[in-house]
């Protein structure tokens, strides 16, 4: 039991925070060493297994990550950039494997991260799903297979509490969709069409996000040819496939070296 990697959930209160906590707990692979907070945050100071309406896990709610993750060997994160960004140094420093979920990172968030990568084993992915991995290799060998005759979709459907737009997995889908086709996603990106727009410019990756009630994650990546058209979709129905994958990843790290890794290192796509 002791052997087992001791992991460290941050955002700890949050949708995602508590899927991890209950797969970590339902593991026999690892262990909860830890629970963050953000200080303020009304969890804090609480056993967590309470503060999720349980018994008591004999494990506190702290808002001091330094602390939490001197005992831990792994970090899984799923909470804001700046946090994020805070969490790798920190997490680097006590040399715990770092596994961010984080989306809606800017490049300014991912050379802080990159940096740490340095000198510690960082896996990043906007989506921990195996499915949404097979549908990221899927949508490159598909766009590579298809030239600029096809127009090229993504749609996304979340949740009427996400804040990010696209999502991070929209954002995988059209950067796999790009490097098939041998194209730089900035220089083809369209996303938020509003108001008298011209026709479509050939060559385009468009990008379209839903937001509504409790829809888990839904993406369609769209080719859409003359007289004809391919729809490859991934629908989420349980954030268990973010935490399993997560969690996996976090196991994965243990014996690498310092790095930036993402889950198809993981998966071995
Ligand atoms: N890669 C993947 O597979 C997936 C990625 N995500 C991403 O994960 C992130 C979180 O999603 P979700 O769980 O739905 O969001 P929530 O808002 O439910 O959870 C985020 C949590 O992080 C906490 N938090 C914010 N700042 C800090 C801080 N400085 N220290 C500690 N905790 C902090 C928040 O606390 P408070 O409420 O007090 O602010 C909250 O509890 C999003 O970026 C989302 O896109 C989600 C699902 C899958
Ligand atoms: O915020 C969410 O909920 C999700 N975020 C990730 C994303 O931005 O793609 C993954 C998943 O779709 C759920």
């Amino acid at each position: 039991m002791g052997d087992m990697p001791g992991i460290v959930i941050t955002g700890a209160s949050g949708r995602m925070g508590q899927m991890l906590i209950r797969t970590v707990l339902a593991s026999d692979k690892a262990r909860l060493v830890g629970c963050v907070e953000r200080s303020g945050n009304p969890w804090v100071g609480r056993d967590v297994g309470e503060a999720m309406g349980g018994a008591a896990l004999g494990v506190v709610v702290t808002d001091d990550p330094l602390e939490a993750f001197a005992k831990a060997q792994a970090v899984i994160d799923f909470t804001t950039p700046a946090a994020t960004v805070a969490f790798a140094a920190l997490a680097a420093q006590a040399r715990a494997v770092h596994v961010i979920g984080t989306t809606g990172l800017e490049p300014e968030h991912l050379a802080k991260i990159n940096a740490a990568a340095r000198h510690a084993v960082i896996v990043r992915a906007g989506n921990m799903s195996l499915g949404v991995n097979l549908l990221v290799t899927l949508t490159k060998k598909v766009a590579q297979a298809l030239d600029a005759d096809w127009d090229i979709e993504v749609i996304e459907a979340h949740h009427n509490r996400k804040v990010d737009a696209p999502s991070g997995t929209a954002l995988m889908l059209g950067q796999a969709a790009a490097e098939g086709r041998g194209v730089d996603l900035d220089a083809v990106r369209d996303a938020g069409r509003d108001g008298i727009t011209g026709a479509r410019t050939r060559g385009d990756i468009g990008f379209s996000a839903i937001r509504g009630g409790d829809i888990v994650g839904e993406h369609d990546v769209l080719f859409a040819g003359e007289g004809e058209r391919i729809i490859l979709r991934h629908v989420a129905t349980d954030r268990s496939i973010f935490a399993r994958g997560a969690l996996r990843a976090a196991l994965w790290g243990q014996d690498k070296g310092p790095g930036a890794y993402d889950m198809m290192h993981v998966l071995g796509l």
